[in-house]
């Protein structure tokens, strides 16, 4: 066994996540920092925009990500767990390298670092790893000498990830009237990426059949069906659906969106739906508005009843989940034999991404992989 409080060789955790804009004035930037480079068309752009006004230009994923950091900071004081925690994101302040900055200048030479992201693909695994080794560059250029960054492993599986969902869906199908409940369809959702990407997504190994990305979310969408059934003695009909497609019309995206899948239920004769976020980490724009607003009042119109199932967000057995992770690593790191916890099909994931995996449409630099040069 691990020993529980022994964080070495860490000496600080760095929460990662995308960030997103605080006020009106910040949307633009905002957008142009996570499009630059990436092809999408400015009429998306200025639709996506449009969300972001909708909420006073607000969105609430900073809020979330201080709360968490709030969760995880208790969590390792009420653990006698002695390790500072720090947060970068990769489009907005704080920003990513200004964080590993001040950590660098502090004193840290040994980092575990949680994305807010469970799943593999280029966008939520290798791009954070390209960002780190942006960040690092950019130190050394500086004349610091750049800290060793190691990200703990996709944790899409961990209970303390599907756990608190599962109990969202259960709270949610408590909300549907009850002449609806017991018929009502769960449909899980993600955010959609080019079909390309979802292909090679994961270690090479295992590409085809629309990769780790698509497997990884089916894994616990199942588990969440399964642990509805255990509690209610319903199996509820599913399937696995996307949200937020952006790019070019003509490049193949993952589908079916869902409202088109509302759509496709309210024709079968569906009594009702619960919308499952579990390709999301918090209850971000995307969320608030592609489901809470646009998908929301697709269904009103159609007539169909529906709820939004909560994210993990802070949910203290998502902050226990990332303790034990950077502790199962840390003993790891220091040549011990651990548990790796997980529930599911796929079994735990790999601590170093393989070779290969999640690859970029340009090669570039990523930190924190096996081909990483330390
Ligand atoms: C897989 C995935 C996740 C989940 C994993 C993870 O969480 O990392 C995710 C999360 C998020 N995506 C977010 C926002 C945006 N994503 C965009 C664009 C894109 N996302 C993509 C993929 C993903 N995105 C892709 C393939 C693109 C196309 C451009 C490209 O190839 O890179 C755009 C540009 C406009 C548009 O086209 O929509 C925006 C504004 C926010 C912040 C929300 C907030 O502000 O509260 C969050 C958490
Ligand atoms: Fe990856």
């Amino acid at each position: 066994m691990s020993d529980e409080r022994d964080p070495s060789p860490y000496d600080a955790l760095l929460l990662l996540s995308f960030g997103g804009p605080e006020g009106p004035d910040d949307v633009v930037p905002f957008l142009a920092n996570v499009t630059r480079g990436r092809g999408i068309p400015e009429e998306r752009l200025k639709e996506v925009g449009q969300h972001y006004f909708l909420f006073g230009g607000v969105s609430p994923i900073n809020e979330q990500n201080r709360a968490l950091l709030a969760a995880l900071r208790a969590d390792f004081a009420e653990h006698g767990l002695d390790l500072p925690v720090f947060w970068g994101n990769r489009n907005w302040a704080p920003y990513l390298t200004d964080t590993l900055r001040d950590m660098t200048l502090a004193g840290h030479r040994r980092i575990a670092v949680l994305t807010t992201s469970a799943y593999a693909s280029y966008s939520g695994c290798r791009q954070y790893r390209e960002n780190l080794a942006d960040a690092l560059a950019a130190l050394a250029a500086e004349g610091l000498e750049p800290p060793r960054v190691d990200k703990l492993r996709h944790y899409f599986n961990d209970p303390g990830f599907v756990g608190p969902m599962a109990d969202g869906v259960l709270t949610a199908l408590e909300e549907l009237d009850p002449r609806v409940r017991d018929g009502a369809h769960l449909a899980f959702t993600t955010h959609s990426i080019p079909t390309a990407a979802a292909d090679t997504s994961g270690p090479v190994a295992g590409h085809g059949d629309g990769g780790a990305y698509v497997r990884q979310h089916l894994d616990v969408a199942r588990l969440i069906v399964d642990a509805v059934r255990e509690e209610t003695g319903i199996e509820h009909p599913w399937r696995l659906v996307y949200q937020s497609r952006s790019g070019a019309p003509h490049i193949p995206w993952l589908e079916p969106d869902i409202c088109d899948h509302l759509e496709e239920l309210h024709d079968q004769g569906a009594p009702a739906a619960v919308m499952v976020p579990i390709g999301f980490v918090s209850d971000h724009m995307e969320v608030l508005y592609d489901l809470d607003t646009e998908a929301t009042a697709k269904a009103a119109e159609l007539g169909l009843p529906v709820r939004r199932s909560a994210t993990v967000g802070a949910d203290p057995r998502f902050a226990t989940a990332v303790r034990e992770l950077l502790l199962e690593r840390a003993a790891t790191e220091r040549g011990s034999a651990v548990e790796r916890c997980a529930l599911g099909a796929l079994g735990a994931s790999y601590d170093l991404c393989p070779v290969g995996c999640c690859p970029a449409r340009t090669p570039r630099p990523a930190a924190a992989g096996a081909d990483t040069p330390l």
